[in-house]
């Protein structure tokens, strides 16, 4: 197993760190008239005398995933050569674990020479109110009785269970990554890795990381994987065997395939989404079909497919949507007597928005799994959409394990888990 470069590459210092000058100096001074620390290091980096600094308990940082609100954390320990104990959501459950764990940590006195502790409370939203009161309660406790530093991160500080939380603590904002510094990143990390990276495919992976320098670091990986050549063509094939297609485009494939499994396998695209297809084919086929017994044909297979459907939604029998999918996609295509399409259809926009509230719910449940896929994975959300949403289509229709866990997960049911991939 390769150690993810995310660590590899982690920065070990503040200087390394990209962007961020702002809570670096925060950071700094705050440490550096509170606690302990190096006078080297104050010299450089605590430039600000703010009072609310000074009397801050805790510090809380905050922002996107990935742009280094942890690494900051972890550096500031070296710099200062603090020892670090670090608590996650799932650690602080119970106050009795935070008691245990921190408590002895900080009586102890430290056996492997480090000047001090400095405790780090990673994803704060991530706890809940109601199961982790014990937890919250814990983390105010010691932030207002312990001795050390204490440091918070959270990717939503506004969140209102962690009000309590905010008023005792000094809030920092972190800045979203640039493209060019994740660019300037991944080029790093190809240089040292001895890979050939074209400048535009580390940009493209830049700019679909929307500035989480985790994920884009963990695409580069995954795409170097076994080899030392990234193009941008590899990025785009990805891309192409599942791109993302526009309602138009899905349209242009149905109507305008040679096959009956052309067009079916359209369905087979993530960002197909059959309700939204119904409102648009109902609408479209007069459009394009403008023979009337041509049309007629077309409308008949898109009722017929309705009806499928509603079987589905009474019976819950989602083995049979795909004959609805066989009848609304291929059905629809393939019509007696098909005239020639023009190159261009100009297909206009469906007024049916009853049906499109429908499917936007839809979209927000697929968009619901993409987000928390892309979390827990750590990539970005168009890795998920390029790779792993079909890896686990593939996976889910063998194995219902993974569906059910992702259901647990996502509070969705198992069904709408299976539509969704
Ligand atoms: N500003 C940065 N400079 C250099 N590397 C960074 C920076 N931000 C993130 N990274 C890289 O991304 C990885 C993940 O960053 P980090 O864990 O600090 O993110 P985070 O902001 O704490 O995200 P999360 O909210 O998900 O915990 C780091 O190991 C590092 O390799």
């Amino acid at each position: 197993m390769p150690i993810p470069w995310v660590e590899k590459y982690r920065p070990k210092s503040f200087s390394e760190i990209v962007n961020q000058e702002e809570a670096k100096q925060i950071l700094a001074s705050w440490i550096c008239t509170r606690f302990k620390a190096p006078q080297e290091f104050c010299a450089r980096w605590a430039k600000r005398r703010d009072k609310e600094i000074k009397e801050a308990r805790a510090v809380l940082l905050w922002g996107p995933p990935g742009i280094g609100k942890t690494t900051l954390v972890h550096a500031l320990a070296k710099e200062i050569g603090y020892e670090l104990v670090e608590l996650n959501a799932s650690d602080v459950r119970t106050g009795e674990r935070i008691r245990q764990v921190v408590g002895r940590g900080l009586r102890e006195a430290s056996l492997f020479g480090y000047a001090g502790k400095i405790v780090l409370f990673d994803e704060v939203d991530g706890l809940h109110v109601k199961e982790d009161l014990g937890g919250l309660e814990a983390i105010l406790n010691l932030i207002e009785t312990a001795k050390v530093p204490i440091v918070l991160t959270a990717n939503n500080p506004f969140d209102p269970k962690l009000r309590p939380l905010r008023d005792i603590s000094l809030v920092v904002g972190l800045k979203r990554l640039s493209e060019d510094e994740v660019v300037e990143v991944l080029k790093r990390i190809c240089a040292s890795e001895g890979a050939k990276c074209e400048e535009e495919a580390l940009r493209s992976l830049a700019k679909s990381s929307y500035g989480d320098l985790r994920a884009a670091i963990n695409d580069l990986q995954l795409y170097l994987a076994g080899r030392k050549v990234l193009t941008v063509d590899d990025i785009k094939r990805a891309g192409e065997r599942n791109p993302q297609l526009s309602m138009f485009e899905i349209l242009d494939r149905v109507y305008k395939a040679r096959w009956f499994d052309e067009a079916r396998a359209v369905s087979f695209n993530p960002s197909f989404d059959w309700e939204q297809y119904f409102v648009w084919a109902l609408e479209t086929i007069p459009i394009v079909y403008k023979d009337l017994e041509v049309m007629s044909e077309a409308f008949d297979r898109l009722s017929k497919a309705d009806m499928f459907i509603g079987i589905v939604k009474r019976t819950q029998e989602w083995e049979l949507l795909s004959y609805a999918m066989e009848l609304a996609l291929g059905g629809v295509s393939q019509v007696k007597n098909k005239p020639r399409l023009p190159p261009f259809i100009r297909y206009g926009f469906p007024q049916r928005l009853l049906l499109l509230a429908k499917s936007k719910e839809a979209r927000r449940r697929r968009e619901m799994v993409v987000e928390y896929l892309a979390r827990n994975l750590h990539v970005s959300k168009g890795l998920v959409n390029a790779e792993i949403f079909y890896v686990l289509s593939a996976l889910a229709k063998k194995d219902d394990h993974v569906v059910e866990r992702l259901a647990r997960a996502l509070g969705i049911s198992p069904i709408d888990i299976k539509n969704l991939l």
